[in-house]
């Protein structure tokens, strides 16, 4: 492989500014690649797999590199270098690389892989808490979160089917299989930017990985319900549902967030979802309209993210003890206040797309413990790790309101 000049440069500004300026990998390299309207699909993956590698190896580059934090611009070009020496390309002549010594790299690369946190390019409290909390799995979930996440799409079944939409994105030169075990999930065979398609503009999927597809499935939806989806962000959850409901009832999609309901509202227009009503979350009166009003209720809680590393790769970087503690208080005055949406007989699911017991199954028994959770009996839950799924990292339970 030869470098090109302004790409490796746009990948070192890309990493100054997730690195020094605590910006979203994501993103960052969004807008990198709008840098240039020349570049080819080669170019902008490179930039963006080449960025994406660096961020989730981290640790170990860095070390090898023998640089520390904050890493100015030498540092990077440094960074830069072991990465590519361990892929064995060529480095070029230029004046920002110094001569590289590849064997010292090398030997660096098999002595530090002995040693976990740096092999899985880790910090030290993360991998202690990982321990601690799935000690007989968390060095294989480590490993699986590390490998890059494939491209899935969900079709929207309200606009057309799975076999449609692989021949649509065969006609656009994407090649997609279906999956099984997921009815509305297409996978790609080669990463291919599915937003610049016609089939992406006519509202005919969404990107979504598998694992989070099996979400709003778990809530058990039907056609005429009325369903709130309390967390609803840009919407992934809500227009999964509204196609499970056939756009028939009522979902109304809420958030603390304005602007993401925005987004919400736009993509939800695409995809010719029509039942979703979507209402900002100003203070509790919004939420105690609604108590047992709803027949079901989805609480996609924030979370650490640590089940979609292998996607948002930087959450390794900017995620921190106190951001747990404080999350997870979060989500148990969400699961206390929201669930008093679902009516006596309704049904109601509590998902993240972590890993963490604590944040996770321990949230439900607090839960239940409570005197409103005593009104709750646990229906079913379950644990998806990226190692034996080949996806994402996620908890779901089912919870049924009493009578
Ligand atoms: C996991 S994300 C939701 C993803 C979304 N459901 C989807 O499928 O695309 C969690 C969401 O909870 C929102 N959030 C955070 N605190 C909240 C709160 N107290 N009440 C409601 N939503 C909250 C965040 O803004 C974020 O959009």
């Amino acid at each position: 492989m030869r470098l090109h000049r302004n790409l490796v440069f746009a990948v070192i500004d890309g990493l100054n500014e997730i690195f020094n300026e605590n910006a979203y990998a994501d993103k960052v390299v969004q807008s990198l690649l709008k840098r240039d309207k020349r570049w080819g699909s080669r170019d902008r993956g490179f930039i963006a797999e080449t960025v994406y590698d660096i961020v989730r190896w981290k640790r170990l580059y860095a070390e090898i590199a023998e640089v520390k934090e904050p890493y100015n611009r030498e540092n990077l070009w440094r960074i830069f270098a072991v990465w590519a020496t361990l892929r064995g390309i060529t480095l070029p002549d230029w004046k920002q690389i110094e001569p590289t010594p590849t064997r010292r790299i090398k030997g660096k690369f098999d002595e530090l892989s002995k040693i976990r946190k740096f092999r899985e390019s880790i910090p030290d409290w993360l991998d202690e808490l990982g321990m601690q909390q799935l000690p007989d799995i968390w060095e294989k979930e480590l490993a699986a979160l590390n490998e890059q996440a494939p491209v899935v799409l969900r079709v929207n079944t309200l606009k057309t089917t799975t076999e449609k939409l692989i021949q649509l994105l065969k006609e656009e030169d994407i090649e997609a299989e279906t999956l099984k075990g997921y009815p509305s999930a297409v996978q790609l065979i080669e990463r291919a930017n599915v937003f610049a398609t016609k089939a992406f503009k006519d509202g005919l999927f969404e990107v979504q990985d598998a694992s989070s597809q099996l979400v709003a499935k778990f809530l058990d939806v039907e056609p005429g319900q009325r369903v709130v989806d309390t967390c609803a962000g840009a919407g992934g959850k809500s227009l999964h549902l509204a196609a499970l409901m056939e756009n028939k009832g009522q979902v109304i999609a809420m958030d603390i967030y304005g602007n993401k309901l925005k987004e919400l509202k736009r993509r939800a227009r695409r995809a010719g979802a029509h039942n979703i009503e979507t209402r900002t979350i100003e203070s509790t009166k919004d939420i105690k309209k609604l108590h047992k009003k709803a027949d079901r209720v989805l609480i996609d809680a924030p979370c650490t993210g640590l089940g979609v590393l292998s996607r948002n790769p930087d959450a390794k970087w900017k995620l921190s003890p106190e951001f747990l503690e404080s999350i997870q208080k979060t989500q148990a005055d969400i699961l206390e206040n929201y669930s008093k949406i679902v009516k006596p007989g309704g049904k109601l699911v509590y998902a993240t797309c972590s890993i963490l017991p604590s944040e996770n199954r321990k949230q439900v028994d607090s839960f239940l413990s409570k005197e409103i959770g005593s009104d709750f009996k646990l229906v079913k839950d379950k644990n998806i790790y990226p190692s034996s799924s080949g996806f994402d990292g996620f908890y779901m339970a089912l919870l049924e309101r009493k009578q």
